[in-house]
């Protein structure tokens, strides 16, 4: 590869860092101005000019255009700044860019567009898409329930490229051995479907038989293509996430971030809050609101730990209540899904069962010690329902999840201002200190995107063949003892700020238990230094 195609290869291009030798053996002559920058001038010179764009979208847009230009650069500028950059490279701007990115489109980023229309082209399309890349590690959507903003059909592509994003920053895996890829298999958004600039198919979603095929020739054409592929799946819609994993799980190593990531970082942040307040797991009482895919798979991550930590299923499921659109789930219900099923109650516990129609009226019945949300509902852990929770225990664990920023149950502050500083809380977004009464509450982010990069480090370090529940609760378990529980006003999660490094620690976590379980493809000997092998670095 010489001149203007290995400027124009983000994977290969150093831009003015090119030395004058390199300029001179690849063809690079008069191709870039004369003074050669080292990377850290680089750095502070792109630093300085995202510091002059005034709004996020501008900002993520510039950042895009370093990324699509050259990795090593726009990976060293995040890992120097990822506090600032994690909410703009990812959750909550990427929205923005997802729901207008036809009309923001200037390039493809190096993602794959399968279509269900041209089934052939699966395997010539990822190979043209990963040229001479090894590829290690897929991001694959269908966009069906993009964070909580629902269908964007192949806008979704992005949430692709923005997960990748995070496992590379915060994990060192390789870009470029990753791979976006959206399946477009039609969207049911009628904005999208009527804008004559969409980029999309033009109908509505395929389902049913055509639609697993579709996912399977892309799975199975995939596999044969790339060995060793990590396969994470995001943001499929309720009817088939769970069915996908389940197909799946035990056949490749695969991994739903919706499902099993939030289960990880939740029952993680559960344990720092309990941490925080010196109380038992077995005593708590669990109140799921909104369960869908992310809300179900929370529910079975810690109802599992109830089984580990000693409690029988029948005493375990006891702990759980879960809350979806018509109120309080109940076993008589004909629409539950299958993850709902095994945690219904019956209506026969309750004197006023047919009134749990609501929050407020479950909260009041079922007094919970922990609330999570992921309903997309906005506003619904009002001021009475967590007061009211607050009213019958001491310090109320509550998590509203649902993303982005305009969809949160509640904000971080209403919550500790509400409970006068009782409770302990996380949010899916970044989310300031709340100062209360001379106290900063630092808020923990209980995102996937906390685990889900060392999470992916540590099974491809161990080349384990599948991810387990084993080595899905040594990730959550790994996330303790970073945070003082004795500081006034304690995080329930380890700080963003330390991504980098606890990433590394839950990569340990999995390695070994791979290890241990004798899940590896090849032998690991030393799982540290195989972490520290399959680490990149943004040098040139
Ligand atoms: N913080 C994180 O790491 C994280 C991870 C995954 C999902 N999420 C968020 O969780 C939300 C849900 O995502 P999902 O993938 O599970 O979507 P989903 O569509 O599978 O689930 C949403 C559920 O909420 C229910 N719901 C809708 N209206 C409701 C209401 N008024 N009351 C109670 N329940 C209601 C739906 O019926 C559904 O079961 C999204 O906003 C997403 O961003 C956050
Ligand atoms: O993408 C995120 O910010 C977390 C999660 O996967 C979601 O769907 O909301
Ligand atoms: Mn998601």
């Amino acid at each position: 590869m010489k001149g203007l195609a290995i400027i124009n290869n983000p994977f290969k291009n150093k831009g003015t860092a090119f030395t004058k030798k390199e300029r001179a053996e690849l063809g690079l002559d008069g191709l870039l101005p004369p003074y050669v920058q080292t990377i850290d001038q680089q750095v502070d010179q792109t630093y300085a000019q995202f510091a002059t764009k005034s709004s996020n979208l501008e900002k993520r847009l510039f950042l895009m255009e370093i990324f699509n230009e050259n990795r090593v650069l726009f990976y060293k500028l995040f890992s120097q700044h990822i506090v600032e950059f994690m909410p703009i490279v990812y959750d909550p701007t990427i929205a923005d860019t997802i729901e207008n990115y036809s009309e923001l489109f200037v390039q493809p980023q190096n993602a794959t567009f399968l279509s269900i229309d041209e089934p052939d082209l699966i395997e010539s399309s990822l190979k043209n898409a990963a040229g001479d890349r090894q590829i290690r590690l897929i991001v694959v959507t269908d966009a069906e329930g993009i964070l909580g903003i629902g269908d964007w059909g192949t806008n979704g592509v992005d949430i692709a490229v923005g997960k990748l994003m995070v496992y590379t920053a915060a994990a060192g895996i390789d870009p470029s051995q990753v791979l976006p890829v959206v399946l477009d298999v039609g969207t049911n958004n009628q904005k999208l479907l009527d804008d004559p600039m969409y980029l999309g198919n033009r109908h509505t979603r395929i389902k049913g038989d055509r639609y697993y095929q579709f996912v399977d020739q892309f799975v199975q054409a995939a596999e044969k293509l790339f060995p060793n592929l990590y396969l994470h799946f995001e943001d499929f819609g309720r009817d088939n996430a769970a069915n996908l994993l389940n197909k799946y799980q035990t056949k490749l190593t695969t991994f739903n971030d919706d499902i099993q990531g939030t289960g990880i970082i939740v029952l993680a942040g559960i344990l720092g809050a309990l941490n925080i307040s010196k109380e038992k797991m077995t005593e708590q009482k669990y109140l799921c609101f909104g369960a869908g895919t992310a809300g179900a798979g929370i529910t079975k991550r810690i109802y599992d730990e109830f089984l580990q930590q000693g409690l029988t299923p029948a005493e375990a499921k006891k702990h759980f209540y879960l809350v979806d659109k018509q109120g309080l789930l109940f076993d008589d219900d004909q629409t539950l899904t299958p993850e709902q099923k095994p945690f219904a109650r019956s209506r026969s516990e309750f004197a006023n069962a047919d009134e749990l129609t609501d929050l407020l009226a479950v909260v009041k019945a079922v007094h919970p010690t922990i609330m999570v949300g992921t309903s997309t509902q906005p506003g619904t852990f009002t001021e009475a329902v967590v007061k009211e929770m607050a009213a019958h225990t001491k310090r109320p664990i509550i998590f509203p999840l649902s993303n982005p920023t305009k969809l949160a149950e509640a904000k971080a502050e209403d919550l500790i201002k509400w409970t006068k500083g009782q409770a302990l809380v996380a949010t899916g977004i970044p989310a300031a200190d709340v100062e209360y009464q001379g106290v900063a509450y630092q808020i923990g982010q209980a995102n996937n995107a906390l685990v889900y990069p060392g999470l992916g480090l540590g099974v491809i370090a161990s080349t384990a063949k599948v991810l387990n529940d084993e080595m899905i609760s040594a990730a959550a378990h790994s996330l303790g003892g970073i945070v003082d529980p004795t500081q006034p006003g304690a995080a329930v999660l380890p700080p963003v700020s330390k991504l980098d490094r606890f990433s590394e620690t839950v990569a340990q976590a999995v390695a070994k238990s791979a290890v241990k379980q004798n899940l590896t493809r090849e032998k690991i000997s030393d799982v540290t230094a195989a972490i520290k092998q399959t680490k990149w670095q943004p040098k040139y």
